[in-house]
């Protein structure tokens, strides 16, 4: 490019030259003036064999340079999205990471992975010997600095993650061309319930757009991988028989974020009947540990009561406690691996189906709902401070009032076996966050109980 740039700038200063030189400033007068001019000019140009063989050389130099920057230029457009990817040293990273560490180990593309449960994920699929690759688009939605750390965490167990977009269908391209995927673990979304009203088309690129572009990628993919993914348990929606099972009715949706994943398994769907895909969805059931989500009550929570700050607790209408049947990311990441474990095979090649593919849905919850005050108070215990609490009544903005999970299919079918209480994973999640973010050193930890 350095070679390239001053040639065109030159040729454009040339030609402004020419034009500078041809046509007088005073529009109007010249124009009979200008063909004429224009006409001698040509002619003195191409008149002597010196300067044709001077436009020769020129014309070969500028081709020769257009060629030798065609792949640069064919990564242009990437480059000018915020992402960057590409050339030799990109696609030995993509194919180092990709490779398993153990025989018969799984290929896994992780999109999110540098999310919170993407990154769990990631790390527990290394550990076992199977080779990851990672995709995240880092976007803002929150603290990005906290996905950069989880990356630089997964770095230093070389899991590499391509900083990209699920809707860059030549980046999938190229990721599907260059690594024979087993499995796809797609858990990249636009997450939050409540979000969802201040920013609903984020929703759409991400949940159902950005879906579509990845499952086209998959369908086309040779071999074709397993596809397993991230539904939630908000596809409930306003279902009141406790606890949700798979055959309950999920048409409901009181979010648009809940309304996108209901798609999404609608979506996924399509693609097991058409293209033979093997689907597995996971409802997870507000998942929260370590290294987890900012959006989140309990982690802002823990903030807010670190710093002294008041939280505001909803209440359901009726004065009833909101209660979540919050599970434990370990928990999750086992499921989640069982998932992979378990999953069959697609059934397509080259986007041709070649026999039915399964198509599985699952709750992943830890089948004890908490409420939301019981949450708080068991924080405060692990934070050894108290909160300032502010109790409102539930406003309209997508929450359901509880979330209480069946889990007997996932049990039967993956092993799946929460054993993590609410007291146990907060206690956990208390220690990582002071150390992570040094609450202990301000002598915080000073109980004012
Ligand atoms: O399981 C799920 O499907 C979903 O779980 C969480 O959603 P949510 O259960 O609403 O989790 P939080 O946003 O952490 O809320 C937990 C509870 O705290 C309550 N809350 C939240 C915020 C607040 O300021 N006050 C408050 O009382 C909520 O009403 C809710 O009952 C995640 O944010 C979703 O991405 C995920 O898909």
């Amino acid at each position: 490019m350095e070679k390239a740039a001053p040639v065109a700038f030159a040729s454009a200063k040339m030609r402004a030259l020419k034009e500078d030189e041809l046509f007088p400033s005073t529009p109007g007068k010249f124009k009979i003036e200008r063909s004429h001019q224009f006409h001698r000019q040509y002619q003195r140009c191409f008149a002597s064999s010196t300067t044709i063989f001077l436009w020769v050389i020129f014309l070969i130099a500028l081709t020769a340079s257009f060629l030798s920057f065609q792949p640069f230029l064919s990564s242009s457009s990437r480059l000018s999205s915020a992402h960057s990817w590409g050339g030799l040293q990109w696609e030995r990273q993509v194919r180092v990471s990709a490779s398993p560490r153990r025989p018969s180990g799984l290929t896994v593309l992780v999109t999110g992975a540098a999310g919170f449960i993407g990154s769990h994920c990631s790390l527990a699929l290394r550990k076992r010997g199977d080779g990851i690759v990672g995709l995240d688009n880092f976007n803002s939605y929150y603290d990005p600095s906290l996905k950069k750390a989880r990356r630089s965490h997964l770095s230093s167990h070389s899991i590499f993650i391509v900083d990209g977009d699920i809707n860059d269908a030549r980046l999938l391209s190229k990721l599907f061309d260059i690594v024979p995927f087993s499995h796809v673990l797609h858990l990249a979304a636009q997450a939050g319930v409540r979000y969802a009203i201040e920013n609903p088309s984020s929703y759409i690129h991400s949940n159902i757009a950005g879906l579509v572009t990845l499952l086209e990628a998959v369908k086309s993919a040779d071999p074709q991988p397993a596809f397993i993914w991230a539904s939630s348990s908000s596809v409930y929606g306003l279902n009141d028989i406790v606890p949700f099972s798979e055959s309950h009715r999920t048409d409901r949706p009181a979010s648009l974020y809940a309304a996108t994943k209901k798609a999404g398994e609608e979506i996924t769907h399509t693609y097991n009947h058409i293209h033979g895909l093997s689907i597995t969805g996971l409802r997870f059931f507000t998942v929260y540990g370590p290294w987890g989500r900012p959006d989140m009550a309990y982690f802002f929570f823990t903030k807010a009561i670190l710093a002294g700050k008041p939280i505001t607790i909803y209440r359901g209408r009726d004065g009833l406690n909101l209660a979540r049947d919050f599970t434990y990311i370990d928990d999750i990441v086992r499921g989640c691996l069982a998932a992979l474990d378990t999953a069959g095979k697609s059934t397509g090649s080259g986007g041709k189906k070649r026999g039915a593919a399964p198509y599985r849905i699952f709750n992943l919850g830890n089948t004890s709902p908490v409420n939301v005050p019981t949450l708080v108070s068991i924080l405060e215990r692990h934070l050894k401070l108290k909160a300032k609490k502010h109790v409102i009544e539930m406003p309209s903005n997508g929450d359901v009032p509880f979330t209480h999970a069946n889990i007997t299919l996932a049990m039967a079918e993956l092993g799946y076996k929460p054993t993590t209480n609410i007291d146990a994973g907060l206690k956990k999640f208390v220690k990582w966050y002071i150390s992570y973010y040094g609450h202990a050193a301000r002598g915080i930890f000073k109980t004012n109980l």
